[in-house]
Parts: structure tokens; sequence; C-alpha cells
């Protein structure tokens, strides 16, 4: 008999298939934690954007914390940065799967996959940037006007 391929196993049992199919599994919720920790890391020591994104974002709402903007305002604003930092993360996931796939060979679908998922994160920096400036420059500039300007 031959033997069963991993997707066939999978198929023949009631486990999910990617369930099957991964090297390992998280054990439990503090490992799927330790998990996700390592990637944010991995991210933030290789990637250089992912560092600028978190250095912008962190200073970003110190500011709308400093200058007392409503709590919506502050939560808009963290939103944001969490979708540019949680779109980096996918760009950087999915560079690592087209490596994986292409290795070091150039294929038009691996230019594709990874100009797109940059572009994604371009698109949400930009909008992050435009919310951000639109909700803390009215109020820094009344900042400066009364403080350093008096
Ligand atoms: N295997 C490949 N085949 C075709 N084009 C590739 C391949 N690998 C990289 N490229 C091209 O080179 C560009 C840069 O690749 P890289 O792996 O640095 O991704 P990146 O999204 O620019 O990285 P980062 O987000 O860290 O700046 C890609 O956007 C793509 O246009």
């Amino acid at each position: 008999m031959t033997p069963k391929l991993p997707i066939e196993q999978a198929q023949s049992t009631s486990s999910p298939i990617e369930r099957e199919l991964s090297w390992t599994v998280a054990s439990s919720l503090f490992a799927s934690f330790k998990y996700a920790a390592a990637g944010i890391g991995y991210a933030f020591t290789t990637q250089r954007n992912f560092r600028i994104h978190v250095v912008i974002g962190s200073l970003a709402i110190g500011l709308a914390l400093f200058l007392h903007l409503e709590a919506v305002k502050v939560a808009i604003i963290v939103l944001t940065i969490g979708l540019v930092l949680a779109l980096e993360l996918l760009n950087t996931a999915l560079e690592s799967v087209v490596d994986l796939t292409v290795q070091q060979t150039f294929h038009p679908l691996a230019k594709i996959a990874k100009d797109c998922a940059a572009g994604a994160v371009m698109v949400s920096a930009l909008s992050a940037l435009a919310i951000a400036s639109s909700l803390i420059f009215p109020p820094l500039f009344d900042w400066f006007q009364t403080t350093v300007g008096s």
C-alpha cells in the first residue's frame, strides 16, 4: 500500500489539516503569547521599517497624551498605529514565506506578492500619518502659542 501523504492523513482524521501539517503546535495560551512575542521581537530586530514605525508611533501617542487629547482621539491614533505595525508584521511574514518558496530565484509572482505587501504597509502608514497629523497638529500649535509665544 502506498504511504499516505501528510495532507491525506490529515483528511482521514478529524483533526484540521493545518494542525497536522504544523511542525509544532502551541501547547498553551502562554506558549501562543511566547511565539507571538518572538515574532514581534524578530520584526523589531531585523526590520528597520518596523523600528521606525514603533518610534514614530510612540512619539505620536506620547504627544497625544501630553496634549490631553480626548480619549476617542487617542484611541483613533492608537488604532491606526496598531494597524501599521500589524501590517508590517504581516509583510515580514509574507516575505519569509515567499523566500521559503522561491529562495534566491527571481519570480514575477514573488515580486507581485512582496510589492503588494509593502504597498499595504505604505498605504496604512500614510493614512496613519494623515490622521495623527490632523488630530495632533492643531492642539500642538495652540500649545506652542500659549507656552512658547507668551
Ligand atoms: N524572489 C523574488 N522575485 C522577484 N522579485 C523579488 C524577489 N525578492 C525580492 N524581490 C523584489 O525586491 C523587493 C525587495 O525585496 P525584500 O525582500 O527586501 O522586500 P521588501 O518588502 O522591500 O522588504 P522591507 O519591507 O523589509 O523593506 C521586493 O519588493 C520585490 O520587488
